[in-house]
């Protein structure tokens, strides 16, 4: 459903992805981890067609982002909760997205209720939101039209406890519901409870992927990742 292939991405003088090959498949929630300055945003920001691919391919269904149809309604993304209009409410915001996308107003109520936002919250504008509020309202935004394919970067910063458990059970529904789960983040002890699968990015280049049990034979996900990552660096060195 989400396939990466070869991707490479040059800025200037830096190779910030180096042929990633990696698929999210549907009915799972694929955690990608890596250290700062690993790629993994990136990687999204190709994915979702923000940025192009220096060479390779990332596509969704078969496409690239930019030539899906209705890409509005297949993708959910966040990338960067705080990029919305200070002065607007959170309904305001989410209103016009279900506009956007042709929506009826009522889906507003529908998602503020599944991400834990009250009315009152979302009456007040966007500046006044904590982080938390600010991930919860971009993971309502993605989820305005069902789309089957969801891509969250770091969903779990700034969420507190009670969040990052809510948020776990909500990747969890949506996942058996088939959907396909990107979502990247630094979390490690998070994403081992969340993700069945996992892809470790290190200086542009997948350093590993398969499941938890593949990956770890036992090891927790913070020793596995420690070891690729110091691995990466020393070849690099
Ligand atoms: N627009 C840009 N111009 C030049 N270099 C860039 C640009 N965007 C990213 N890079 C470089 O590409 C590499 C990967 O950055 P990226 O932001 O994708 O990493 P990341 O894994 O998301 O890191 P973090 O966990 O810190 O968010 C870094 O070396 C970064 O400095």
């Amino acid at each position: 459903m989400i396939e990466f292939t070869s991707v490479v991405k040059d800025y200037k003088g830096v190779r910030a992805l180096d042929e990633v090959s990696f698929t999210v498949e549907p009915g799972s929630v694929t955690g990608f981890l890596g250290p700062n300055g690993a790629g993994k945003t990136t990687a999204l920001r190709i994915l979702l067609g923000l940025s192009r691919p220096t060479s390779g391919t990332a596509t969704i269904f078969g496409r690239p982002y930019r030539e899906l149809e209705a890409p509005g309604w297949q993708v959910g993304a966040l990338l960067d909760a705080n990029a919305q209009h200070p002065g607007r409410t959170g309904r305001e915001i989410l209103t016009l997205g279900a506009m956007t996308l042709g929506l009826p107003r009522s889906r507003v109520d529908e998602v503020l209720e599944l991400v834990g936002l009250t009315e009152r919250e979302a009456r007040r504008t966007f500046r006044g939101y904590s982080l938390g509020m600010r991930q919860r309202l971009g993971i309502a935004h993605a989820l305005l039209a069902r789309p089957r394919v969801l891509v969250f970067d770091e969903p779990a910063n700034g969420l507190d406890p009670q969040g990052i458990h809510w948020l776990r059970g909500l990747l969890r529904e949506l996942a058996d519901a088939g959907c396909a789960v990107l979502l990247s983040s630094h979390l490690l002890a998070e994403v081992e409870r969340i993700a069945d699968r996992i892809v470790v990015i290190g200086r542009g280049r997948v350093l590993a992927q398969g499941t938890l049990d593949e990956l770890g034979r036992g090891r927790d996900l913070e020793r596995v990742f420690l070891e690729l990552t110091a691995e990466a660096d020393r070849r690099a060195a």
